[in-house]
């Protein structure tokens, strides 16, 4: 029984130890299981933590980078804003009360806004709080009666001072103090109204509308038209209504005056009548701008909820001076356009394709005047005596063009006969790289040099007739058709000043003749060809000169005459003798009264502002556009270095050409060439320089020989009678590279041929004693022995040549200085000699195989010792 206890003990022992060790097994197995949740716990709880970490600082980031990019947005925008407030109250319509002075606005501009305070946005720099007045709003300002009052007096300096005396015409309703909350704006002479003038100014204001509306033909305009309206003088000011109404205005208003008020408000400001009131109520309407004040700050229907930090009011003495100078002003009238407010909003859009069409001046109401070249009229008469402003003129109206075609549409070519250099400003100059891109030529200090006035005409009738030609390959009539039928071609107009021209018809000469017949030609075909002639004259014996040729005066039908000018207008049109100064009459009838238009003249004196102006022009210069030549009277051209050996020695095996050219000076020319001496192998091929001024013989000889050596293989023999032409014929020597020198001790003339052109340069050959010279004169030029020499005088020539009786045939060309034309009869084929009346640095060229008549040149400065 014991043992079955036992054994049944010993089994549930063996069996609770079973379960203890399986309890255990599990237990550790669960504990094994809690340590792995537990650990997986803490890993989720990690990467949380690092998760919101991460997100935080992710968050700031963000946060930091929106932050910094609204900060930089709002500056940015507040930037913009300024910038745009700036320019929407320049001037006075903006400055501080410290810096305040009236302004003019610009010529053709809409009226801004005005400033009345400051914004503050969050913590940007403050912007401008700007309101709308003139052709805008009306004003409706309420709040306390000080700080509304000292508003209005700046609005009211703003709109006067940025607008011109006169611009604005202000009415002041003051019961209260009689006129005197606006005090000091009474130098103005602003109309004032009392007590009880209420009804009768609505009245008179609703009249006004009336007026206005019938004039702008029955439609009022809108907001939008005031603003797309092309801007041009106002035909009315603008009447500027201050109502400062006090309680008994508003119990005594009566239903009628409401509703004129009313009216007003609806259609005032098409109309230019501007309402600005305090006390009053106004109808809702678009054109109600209200600001409400408090203490110093306000708040207004343009700027929402936005805070304005109110201006401090201007001081009461800046009023009254402003007021007082405006009014000495207005006095005194408004002054003329200036250059500037000549030029277009934008240069160069312009198409000359039916003409020109460029202001001069505005007339008397503001208004620009417009000054025609086209068709008709084609051509320009200016007229003033001396100092009454056409050089001005001709200055203002180039300008003017300038900015309106650019240089395909227009070629300008000007000449100035008076002593000056006016022209020089539009070509480029040793202090200002700039010229004038649509300049093609321009002459100044000519008037000693005709003969250049001509060659630009000869110019311009080459391209009449290139353009008549071209117009006739393509069946065009005029400059329009031409331009249709070949688009790619260079067409511009052709504009050609010539200031003081009867300088270029006076002296009864061949220069004087040929310049007439061409003005004549031009005058009468360049009108279709799109070739323009503008002509100023001082004196009226200039104008009678044309008129002597009736034809030639004809097709000048644009007439400008400056105060007493004589003879450019109908001899019934006196307006010329009652004009004032710096004004002029233009006039496209050939002067008949009836047809005047009266031009205050802009100063066009300001280089500063010219030289600012071409520089804009100069840098839109189309690519290829050619610098314009500037042909100075008074310059002496030096030899181009091309035409010099320039230290190197010609290869014997060059071949020489069959007659290679001497140069010998400048020809007065549009194209600067130069004068060139054919040296071919045949009889006469010699060149005698004559005169008694050796610098300048010098310098004919030495450009010559120089020229010659750089053409190919040469010798020269240098021979030098004369002391004074010794240092120059030296200098000559030491740059020829293959020369041989003699002088009055070894000089003899049989000199050999060689089988390179061999030419003798001979200084005073007159004094030269010895024979062979003529020889040397009649033979040698076959065998390509050329004698280049200077002789003081043609006796001395003719003593060379075998004395009285001598024919001068070896002598094939010659230039002459200060010989006078008289003297050179027996080298002119025609008899008489030529009409020459010798001047400084110009000469005579006379080619017996190629000129019929002598030719005028300008002798190169070869060696400057004054450099
Ligand atoms: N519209 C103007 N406003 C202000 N000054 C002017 C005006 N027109 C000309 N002047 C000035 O008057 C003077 C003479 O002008 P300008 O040289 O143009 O006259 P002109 O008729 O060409 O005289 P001249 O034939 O003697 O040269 C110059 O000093 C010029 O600056």
């Amino acid at each position: 029984m014991g043992s079955h206890r036992n054994a049944l003990v010993a089994a549930v022992r063996q069996e609770l130890a079973e379960a203890r060790g399986s309890a255990r097994a599990v237990l550790a197995a669960a504990e094994s299981a809690r340590g792995e949740a537990q650990h997986r716990r803490r890993l989720v709880r990690d990467a949380y933590a690092t998760c919101l970490t991460q997100l935080a600082a992710a968050r700031e980031a963000a946060r930091d980078d929106i932050q910094r990019r609204y900060r930089g947005e709002t500056t940015r925008l507040a930037g913009h804003l300024r910038g745009l407030a700036t320019s929407s109250a320049t001037g006075a319509a903006g400055a501080p009360w410290r810096l305040w002075s009236p302004s003019e606005p610009e010529r053709g501009s809409r009226p801004g806004l005005l400033r009345i305070g400051a914004i503050t946005f969050e913590d940007t720099t403050a912007l401008p709080a700007l309101i709308p007045l003139l052709d805008a709003a009306h004003l409706h300002v309420s709040g306390p009666s000080p700080a509304v009052d000292d508003l209005i007096a700046g609005v009211l300096l703003r709109a006067l001072g940025s607008t011109r005396p006169g611009d604005v015409q202000l009415t002041v309703y003051d019961p209260e103090n009689l006129g005197g909350t606006l005090a000091p704006f009474a130098p103005l002479n602003p109309t004032f109204v009392g007590p009880g003038g209420l009804g009768s100014l609505l009245d008179e204001l609703a009249e006004h509308i009336l007026r206005v509306h019938e004039s702008l033909g029955g439609q009022y305009p809108t907001l939008a038209d005031l603003v797309a309206a092309r801007p041009g003088p106002r035909p009315e000011p603008w009447r500027l209504v201050v109502l400062l109404a006090d309680r008994a205005t508003t119990v005594e208003m009566t239903a009628s005056q409401r509703a004129q008020l009313g009216r007003i408000v609806r259609t005032g400001v098409a109309c230019g009548v501007h309402l600005v009131v305090r006390g009053l109520e106004l109808d809702d309407d678009p054109t109600v701008e209200r600001i409400v004040v408090r203490d110093q700050t306000a708040t207004c229907d343009s700027l929402g909820r936005l805070e304005i930090r109110l201006d401090p009011p201007p001081p009461p003495e800046r009023i009254a001076a402003f007021g007082r100078s405006t009014a000495e002003r207005m006095r005194s009238g408004a002054g003329p356009a200036r250059l500037a407010d000549l030029e277009p909003a934008k240069y160069w859009t312009e198409s000359s394709l039916h003409g020109l069409l460029a202001p001069i001046g505005d007339s008397t109401d503001g208004t620009l005047v417009e000054v025609p070249l086209g068709d008709d009229p084609p051509h320009a008469l200016i007229g003033g005596p001396s100092g009454s402003g056409k050089t001005n003129l001709i200055h203002t109206w180039l300008g003017s063009l300038a900015t309106r075609y650019g240089p395909e549409e227009l070629a300008l070519y000007l000449l100035d006969f008076k002593e000056g250099v006016s022209f020089a400003r539009y070509a480029a100059g040793p202090r200002d790289p700039s010229w004038l891109p649509q300049v093609r030529l321009a002459g100044i200090n000519v008037n000693g040099d005709r003969e250049f006035g001509l060659a630009m005409l000869r110019h311009l009738g080459e391209e009449l007739r290139t353009r008549a030609q071209a117009a006739k390959r393509c069946d065009a009539g005029r400059l329009a058709e031409l331009r249709a039928e070949d688009p790619t071609g260079h067409w511009p107009r052709i504009v050609a000043v010539i200031d003081e021209f009867p300088v270029l018809l006076s002296g009864r000469d061949a220069v004087a003749d040929e310049a007439a017949d061409l003005v004549e030609d031009l005058a009468r075909r360049g009108r279709s060809q799109g070739i323009h002639l503008v002509l100023a004259s001082e004196d009226a014996a200039g104008i009678q000169a044309l008129c002597g040729r009736p034809g030639l005066i004809a097709p000048f039908t644009l007439r400008i005459a400056l105060p007493k000018a004589r003879r450019v207008l109908a001899d019934d049109n006196l307006a010329a003798a009652v004009i004032p100064r710096y004004h002029a009459v233009v006039n496209t009838e050939s002067g008949m009264s009836g047809a005047n238009r009266i031009v205050r003249l802009p100063d066009a004196g300001d280089r500063t502002g010219w030289r600012a102006l071409q520089r804009r022009l100069w840098r839109m210069r189309p690519t290829g556009c050619e610098e314009p030549r500037l042909f100075d009277g008074d310059a002496v051209p030096r030899l181009p270095a091309a035409l010099r050996p320039a230290g190197r020695v010609p290869d014997a095996n060059t071949p020489v050409g069959s007659s290679p050219g001497a140069v010998l000076g400048e020809r007065i020319d549009v194209a600067a060439q130069p004068a060139r001496f054919r040296l071919g192998r045949m009889p006469g091929r010699n060149l005698a320089v004559l005169g008694t001024r050796t610098e300048e013989a010098c310098d004919v000889l030495a450009a010559a020989a120089l020229s010659l050596a750089a053409q190919g293989p040469a010798h020269f023999s240098v021979i030098c009678l004369e002391p004074g032409a010794s240092h120059s014929a030296a200098r000559l020597f030491a740059e020829l590279p293959s020369a041989d020198w003699y002088d009055a001790t070894d000089v003899h003339f049989d000199l050999p041929a060689r089988d390179i052109p061999h030419y003798v340069l001979g200084y005073a050959l007159d004094a030269a004693a010895r024979p062979g010279l003529r020889t040397l004169l009649a033979d040698g030029p076959e065998q390509r022995v050329h004698v280049l020499g200077w002789w003081r005088s043609v006796p001395r020539l003719r003593d060379t040549l075998g004395g009285i009786g001598a024919r001068f045939d070896s002598i094939g060309a010659w230039v002459a200085l200060d010989v006078p034309g008289a003297d050179l009869t027996p080298l002119h084929p025609q008899p008489g000699g030529p009409v020459w009346y010798p001047r400084t640095r110009r000469a005579l060229f006379f080619d017996r195989s190629v000129h019929r008549t002598p030719e005028v040149i300008i002798p190169y400065e070869v060696n400057s010792d004054h450099t």
